[in-house]
């Protein structure tokens, strides 16, 4: 079989913080094969952004540290990469695309010089023969009379204009993975379904591969080849798309899906307060929401991603997919959950309350 073309192993990034260590990505591991999307989802502070972050090591202040790990991409460790290396592989092989267009453009320099920046970075070619391939990128991306915005300054582009244009920088370097994180998130709802539909257009011509990151599980189901689900640093649940939202194994993915909006009379929200990220439940980090927690979810580490379903490349951290438990009691399929109240909608229908996740 191929070596997939990123391969993250037991990655550990932490930050060192008045408050103390906060373990952002705390063994994380997963996959991305050529040509693929892999979704990573999960509550606000899992460690969704600073898992891509570190792939490329563009970590933010204060110094985010890779404490341990290896990440593959294409058969090169780039956590042993030189800087010049690592600048090789960054905004060449992989390009980012993040959540606010506006942080990716320069206000100074018109759209076009920015794109022709861009492509002469990488490609050696004619400033002219650059000023085509850009209006070309332009167009692709769904800019309307794309000859005549290429001179214009990013102020003049609309929120949805903006990331489509910052889509085409990114695909200036014919890059082999693009890593979006949230690139929807600040657009309204058409405009999210339209560059959502131009990134599934591009990776199907180009055969690229897709790390995308969100936390809204309807994207992901518009999206995915693959899932991970994070949760406070650590992987709960990852497989196939129709596997996890079909079948969910792990009781966070479980709870997950629940809160998506249109299932049933309210969008509920997961039980309980997101876990400190500098001191995180021991045991399952789930297991102080988990509404089947046992003796055997508290002490120790996270238990290991086991096959769940009997399916290898469906997995779930969850005591239940070991084998002393039984997997049937935290087994759930999409027609039970949407056949019956959750607890904890039960207990917001009897006066209790839920909070949402976040610690941030
Ligand atoms: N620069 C930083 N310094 C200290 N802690 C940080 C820093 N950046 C992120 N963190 C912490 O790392 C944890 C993971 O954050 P991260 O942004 O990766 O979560 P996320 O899942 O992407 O959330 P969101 O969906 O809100 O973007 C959080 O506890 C966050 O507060």
């Amino acid at each position: 079989m191929n070596e997939p073309l990123l391969s993250v192993n037991d990655l550990r990034t932490h930050f060192e913080t008045s408050d103390g260590t906060v373990l952002a990505v705390d063994g994380v591991s997963f996959a991305v094969e050529r040509g693929e999307t892999v979704c990573l989802v999960g509550e606000s502070g899992s460690g969704k952004t600073v898992a891509c972050e570190s792939i490329t090591k563009l970590l933010p202040m204060p110094p985010g540290k890779l404490v341990g790990g290896r990440i593959d991409f294409d058969g090169r460790d780039l956590t042993d990469c030189s800087p010049g290396q690592l600048s090789d592989v960054r905004g060449k092989r992989i390009a980012h695309v993040f959540q606010n267009p506006q942080g990716a453009l320069d206000p100074v320099y018109s759209v076009g010089a920015q794109l022709v920046e861009a492509i002469r970075l990488h490609r050696d070619v004619s400033k002219r023969a650059a000023r085509e391939r850009g209006i070309e990128l332009l167009d692709r991306v769904g800019i309307p009379e794309a000859a005549v915005r290429f001179d214009e300054y990013p102020h003049e582009f609309s929120g949805g204009m903006k990331q489509r244009v910052v889509i085409a920088m990114a695909l200036a370097a014919e890059p082999d993975l693009l890593i979006a994180d949230e690139p929807t998130t600040a657009l309204d709802v058409t405009t999210q379904a339209s560059i959502l539909d131009l990134l599934n257009d591009i990776k199907a011509e180009r055969d690229m591969a897709i790390l995308f990151v969100t936390h809204d599980l309807g994207v992901v189901a518009e999206m995915a080849d693959r899932v991970v689900v994070m949760y406070a640093g650590k992987v709960m649940e990852r497989g196939d798309v129709h596997d996890v939202f079909e079948t969910p194994a792990h009781p966070y993915t479980q709870a997950l899906l629940r809160c998506l909006p249109g299932r049933g009379e309210r969008r509920e929200t997961i039980g309980g307060g997101f876990p400190n990220p500098t001191d995180p439940p021991t045991g399952c980090r789930f297991h102080p929401r988990c509404p089947h927690a046992v003796e055997d979810c508290i002490g120790g580490e996270q238990p290991a991603l086991e096959p769940a379903n009997n399916n290898e490349t469906h997995r779930a951290a969850c005591v239940f997919y070991d084998e002393d438990h039984d997997t049937e009691v935290v087994q759930e399929s999409a027609a039970d959950r949407a056949a019956q109240p959750s607890e904890q909608s039960k207990q917001q229908t009897d006066g209790g309350h839920a909070t949402e996740g976040g610690n941030r």
